[in-house]
């Protein structure tokens, strides 16, 4: 049962869990048994059907046969090596031809990972210390992307991390996403080694860019030689296969990536020209290594994932989902905001727009949480947190499932 199960792990783990979000489930998170298409199976008996997918990777659905077939494939051979394999080659090909801003790369293990690197990259070559990142955006768990943070740094109230030193904390500028005004300020005031930025903001919610925000801040960070860092973690292979880059037709100086590349396994990437990439060790001078660095078991689910997008146009039946859902959505009586991008979405109660983290923070939480708590009643399961986005996958796209999740929504529309 969760409950005991639950207990038991209060006794081992800080707050209960290995990464905060999971404690936002009320009463007390659910345990999985196991996952299969659309669905979780719960230790408690139930079936949801899972609007979170791993916090993005499982574009797929879960335990895809084909990801199962090669990862089982792979591991016949062997799970690590330290020495090179074929299927690293296999999979940055794949990536650059569909990203091709992203000449040389670098796989590592985590989105944490990948924009931590990606940072020190741009410090190295362009010889400055600061970054300028933006309220809400969230770049993983390193000191350097604590700083106003979304994600679960916002919903527990943590934006600013302890236990960051004072003279990191000097080197972080922040903005208000969409504000260009800021941005032009302080990197003529500064100089700033670069701006990482989340295309879309998939960490309070999801907040889409306005109109130009992304080609201002090309153009802004070209004028002062300050390099733009896209972190497509959660929108690479997501909003296109070319990523927010293709579909906002902006290119960007260095990318990262994580979450769907992996298919579900440890991943982070970070790359770009091949100018800057070749800084890093063993080529350049600024380091990074890593043990599990181009682990052969995530680069073979990440490949195998990447080939059914290419031929399953997953983008596009992925993005039908979600709008299905948001139709329904719509339809909710009491006032709110639904903003999607694709095949990514969230609703705020309570506001009328939300353009930026300030403006998250002001929907009323409690009749998210409400909701939430309805629907996981009726059969399906969204973030447990307003800061997260819903996401639809593959497994998804069935008339059965579409319309057992508007029946869910409907039932779950009585909000005080
Ligand atoms: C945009 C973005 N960047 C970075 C990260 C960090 O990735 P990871 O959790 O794999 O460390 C995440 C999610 O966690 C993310 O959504
Ligand atoms: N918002 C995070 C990543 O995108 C959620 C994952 C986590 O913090 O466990």
């Amino acid at each position: 049962m969760s409950s005991e199960l639950w207990k038991e792990a209060l006794r081992y783990f800080p707050g209960g869990v290995n990464s905060p979000v999971r404690a936002a489930v009320k009463p007390y998170p659910f345990y999985v048994s196991y996952g299969k298409g659309a669905y979780i199976y719960t230790e408690d008996g139930n079936s949801l059907i899972d609007y979170v997918l791993g916090y993005g990777p499982l574009i797929l659905g879960h335990a895809n046969e084909y990801v199962k077939e090669k990862v089982i494939e792979q591991i016949e051979k062997g799970w690590l090596f330290g020495i090179p394999s074929r299927v690293e080659i296999e999979l940055a090909k794949k990536i650059s031809l569909h990203m091709p801003s992203i000449e040389k790369i670098r796989f590592v293990n985590s989105g944490t990972e990948a924009t931590m690197n990606a940072i020190r990259l741009a410090r190295g070559y362009t010889k400055r210390d600061k970054i300028l990142k933006f309220n809400g955006n969230y770049h993983g768990a390193h000191d350097y992307a604590l700083v106003d943070a979304g994600s679960a740094a916002s919903e527990f109230g943590v934006p600013n991390s302890e236990g960051i030193p004072e003279e990191v904390l000097k080197t972080v500028i922040v903005c208000e996403y969409n504000d260009l005004q800021c941005v032009e300020k302080k990197l003529k005031n500064e100089d700033v080694a670069a701006v990482i930025v989340e295309p879309v903001m998939g960490n309070m919610g999801v907040i889409p860019p306005e109109k130009d925000f992304l080609k201002g801040l090309r153009e802004i960070t070209s004028t002062y030689n300050t390099l733009l860092i896209f972190d497509e973690v959660i929108t690479g292979f997501r909003l296109s296969m070319g990523g927010a880059q293709e579909y906002f037709g902006v290119t960007a100086d260095l990318t990262t990536l994580g979450k769907i590349i992996g298919g579900g396994f440890p991943i982070g990437a970070f790359g770009g020209k091949r100018e800057i990439m070749d800084m890093l060790t063993p080529s350049g001078k600024v380091f990074n290594a890593g043990t599990f660095n181009a682990n052969p078991i995530s680069m073979s689910a990440g490949l195998a994932t990447l080939e059914v997008m290419e031929r399953e146009n997953v983008i596009e039946k992925t993005t039908y989902v979600a709008e299905k859902v948001t139709e329904e959505l719509e339809r909710i009586k009491y006032p709110h905001v639904i903003n999607r991008v694709k095949n990514m979405f969230q609703i705020f109660f309570g506001v009328e727009k939300v353009s930026n983290a300030t403006e998250a923070r002001r929907a009323k939480k409690e009749v998210y949480l409400q909701f939430q708590i309805n629907l996981m009643k009726n059969g399906v399961y969204f973030p447990p947190s307003q800061f997260e986005s819903v996401f639809t996958s593959l497994a998804h796209y069935d008339d059965n499932i579409i319309s057992d999740t508007i029946l869910a929504i409907k039932k779950s529309s009585e909000l005080s």
